[in-house]
C-alpha cells in the first residue's frame, strides 16, 4: 500500500530530508506550504502521516508545530522523532550576474546564519521554508537563498557558498505525526533509539504546582528531558507546560506519575509516545554540557550573594 506523507515543502527542505530518511521512494511525499497545513492534512485524513520541524538546537522549539499539537483537536500525536544535521548553503539563479539585492530563507535559516547575513548587508526576505526561498531565487536573479545542501540540481540555481551557519554541529528534530492507531504502520525503527513521551500539563496557578508535577515524575524515576511553557490563550498569566519525558507510555512508572498528577488537579493532554534518535545524535558529542557564560555555581557564592542579598 502506498502511503501519503505530508511534509513542509517544497522538495529539498530539511523537513523533506527528515521524511526521506523514514520513507521509501514508493511512498508519496506530498509538499505542503505551511506547518498547520501539514497537520490539517493528517487531521482530516487526506494523508496517513505528516512531518514537521519541532526543535532546533539553536532556535529552540518551533512554536508553530508545538502549538498545533497542544491546542489543536483530533487524534494527531507524535509517532517518531528524527534528527537532521543542519548545515546551510547559499544559492543564486544560475547565470545571474551583478550584485545581489536581497537574501532569503526560512526565519530559522536567517537566524542561524547571522554572521553571513549581516556581512552581506542586504534586505532579508522571509519564506515559509528554505526550499521555498530557493524556488523564489531561481526566478529572481537578485535574490540569494539560504537552504539545505544539494539543491543546485533540483532548482535552476547554482551554489554560491556552503557551511555558512554561525554554530557548526546544529541538529534539527522533526516529528512524524499521525493517529495513535497508526504507530505500528511506521517503518521499522533503527537500532538504539530511545523512548520519549510528550505531555501537555495544565496545572492550577498557585505556588508549588510545578514542584508537584516534578515530584510525581522524580518519585517514579522518570527523567524530565525538557519543559516548555506556552501561554494559555485567553487566560493572561496562565501557562501550559509541555514536558518531554524519557519513558514510554506503557511503563508502570509513567502511569503512576500521571495518575498522581490527576489527583493534584493537573489536566493532562497526551501528545505522543515515540522512539527518538535524540540520544543517538547529540548535537555536540565532542563537548561536555556547559551552562551559559555568566552562570554561577557553588564555587561563586560571592556572586550569588551580590545578586540575592537576602540572608539565607
Ligand atoms: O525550511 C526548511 O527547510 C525546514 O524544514 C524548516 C527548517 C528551517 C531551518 C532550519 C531547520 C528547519
Amino acid at each position: 500500500m502506498t502511503l501519503r506523507i505530508a511534509y513542509l515543502g517544497p522538495p529539498g527542505t530539511f523537513t523533506y530530508l527528515a521524511a526521506a530518511q523514514l520513507w521509501e521512494r514508493t511512498d508519496e511525499l506530498l509538499p505542503s506550504t505551511t506547518v498547520p497545513e501539514v497537520i490539517d492534512r493528517v487531521r482530516w485524513g487526506d494523508c496517513d502521516f505528516g512531518v514537521v520541524p519541532v526543535e532546533n538546537t539553536v532556535e529552540g522549539i518551533v512554536t508553530a508545530s508545538l502549538d498545533q499539537l497542544v491546542f489543536g483537536s483530533g487524534d494527531v500525536v507524535v509517532l517518531r522523532e528524527i534528527s537532521v544535521p543542519t548545515t546551510f548553503h547559499v544559492y543564486r539563479a544560475t547565470g545571474a550576474s551583478g550584485p545581489p539585492t536581497g537574501i532569503a530563507s526560512h526565519p530559522h535559516g536567517l537566524a542561524q546564519c547571522t554572521r553571513y547575513v549581516n556581512a552581506a548587508g542586504l534586505p532579508t526576505r522571509v519564506f515559509q521554508s528554505t526550499a521555498a526561498a530557493v524556488e523564489a531565487a531561481a526566478a529572481d536573479p537578485g535574490l540569494l537563498a539560504i537552504a539545505a545542501p544539494d539543491l543546485a540540481g533540483r532548482y535552476a540555481v547554482s551554489l554560491v557558498d556552503s557551511g555558512i551557519e554561525d554554530h557548526p554541529g546544529v541538529v534539527t528534530r522533526f516529528a512524524c505525526l499521525g493517529s495513535r492507531r497508526r504507530q505500528a504502520d511506521l517503518p521499522a525503527p533503527d537500532e538504539g533509539l530511545s523512548w520519549k513521551t510528550l505531555l501537555a500539563l495544565t496545572p492550577a496557578t498557585r505556588p508549588g504546582t510545578l514542584a508537584d508535577v516534578c515530584v510525581q515524575f522524580s518519585d517514579q524515576g522518570v527523567n524530565i528531558l525538557s519543559l516548555t511553557s506556552r501561554p494559555l490563550p485567553g487566560f493572561a498569566g496562565a501557562y501550559v507546560f509541555v514536558l518531554a519525558l524519557a519513558d514510554t507510555r506503557t511503563s508502570a512508572g509513567l502511569a503512576r506519575a500521571v495518575n498522581g498528577l490527576l489527583y493534584t488537579g493537573v489536566r493532562v493532554k497526551f501528545l505522543g509516545s515515540f522512539l527518538s534518535d535524540h540520544l543517538l545524535r547529540p548535537s555536540r558529542p565532542d563537548r561536555p554540557l556547559s551552562a551559559p557564560a555568566g552562570s554561577f555555581g557553588l564555587r561563586d557564592l560571592h556572586e550569588v550573594s551580590a545578586v540575592f542579598p537576602g540572608r539565607p
